[in-house]
């Protein structure tokens, strides 16, 4: 088993009576993508602050490329590169200048820099628009830039905090897309906080999902659909070309089936929960009854349906605000539509 690149033991911090983090174990290696994912006062900023040894944790240890964060924040800073929510330039220099002074400040020999950074801005995909000013950058130029701020001291681990707030959809997809091959193509871990689920889905490898100060699952996001749902069973959905006549003649026959638990029929399509994926038998058994088949569709639970889940059970306060308003909203309206 290889050693992970971040480990935390039972760490835990308290502000006053308020425990925001409480008792957290998580392991992260080498090349992953890890999400964290929560409601606002979760833990999540908590947490990375005492990865990156800003502050101190009331009992545990977070051990970061090999370093106690808090005994020795120097060396972890050294690994690790974290780009906040908002990223912050000089507005009368040019990309490539601001990228060059963050060179500079991060100790980058001087006979360096200018080809680094222009190695760098050619990687987040700025080469174009390196000797524009930043005052010109789009929202998910200035992303870009941010990460090459912290990709430039050749960092070991990279924590990105909302990294697509306010990027456009295909912003996203491009500043996602890219988040993967560094990290593929170069082994770079990445720890990447957000609210944005179906973000988070697209790129990450594991997930850990916080509430109230605790890290109540993490894993795979097909693994945590398989554990939270195996018990909801499979969903087959069939359309057909013409509406069924009810009572369905075949309905009996189906209901027969070991693997089949429930049928449920409305217009033109049939619902049929299993015990087992069993949609080819469902497909084959139909064609061969003479139905035309317009559509199947195989119910998949996504990480919303994962994170909604957990909210069902939680007493966590649902509160709105700028930063994760959009998320809130959603959940919220989901949980009350249903009702
Ligand atoms: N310096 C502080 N003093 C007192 N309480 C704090 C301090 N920093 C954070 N907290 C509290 O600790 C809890 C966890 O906050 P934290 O910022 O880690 O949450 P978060 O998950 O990052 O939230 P968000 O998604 O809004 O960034 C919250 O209740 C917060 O009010």
């Amino acid at each position: 088993m290889k050693n992970p690149i971040i480990q935390l033991k039972g760490l835990s911090k308290c502000y006053g009576s308020l425990k925001a983090v409480d008792n957290l174990n998580l392991e992260i290696h080498k090349g992953e993508i890890f999400g964290l994912l929560g409601p606002n006062g979760a833990g999540k900023t908590t947490t990375i602050l005492m990865m990156l040894g800003l502050t101190e944790p009331t009992s545990g240890t977070a051990l970061v490329c090999g370093h106690n964060a808090t005994n020795n924040p120097i060396a972890v800073k050294r690994k690790v590169g974290y780009m906040p929510d908002s990223v912050g330039f000089y507005d009368n220099m040019t990309a490539l200048e601001n990228l060059e002074y963050i060179a500079r400040l991060n100790g980058i020999p001087e006979n360096q820099i200018r080809s680094r950074a222009i190695k760098m801005m050619e990687q987040v995909g700025l080469g174009n628009e390196m000797h524009k000013k930043t005052a010109a950058y789009s929202r998910g130029m200035k992303q870009r830039l941010g990460l090459a701020d912290v990709l430039i001291k050749e960092p070991e681990i990279i924590i990105l905090d909302e990294p697509t707030l306010g990027i456009d959809p295909s912003g996203v997809k491009d500043f996602l897309v890219l988040i993967r091959q560094l990290s593929r193509q170069q082994g770079l871990t990445v720890l990447l906080s957000s609210h944005h689920l179906h973000h988070v889905q697209q790129v990450c490898d594991r997930v850990g999902i916080f509430v109230g100060g605790k890290l109540l699952v993490e894993g795979n996001i097909h693994t945590l659909s398989r554990n939270l749902f195996n018990k909801e069973g499979f969903i087959t959905t069939v359309t057909f070309k013409e509406e069924i006549s009810q009572p369905w003649h075949l309905e009996p026959e189906l209901k027969q089936w070991e693997q089949v638990d429930h049928i449920a029929l409305s217009g033109k399509t049939v619902e049929i929960t299993c015990k087992q994926d069993i949609t080819p038998d469902i497909v084959r058994f139909l064609v061969e009854k003479k139905y035309d088949i317009m559509g199947v569709h195989k119910k998949e639970y996504g990480l919303d349906d994962i994170y909604e889940k957990y909210f069902e059970n939680s007493t966590t306060e649902k509160r709105s605000n700028e930063k994760s308003g959009n998320f809130f909203q959603r959940s919220f309206f989901k949980k009350h539509k249903k009702q």
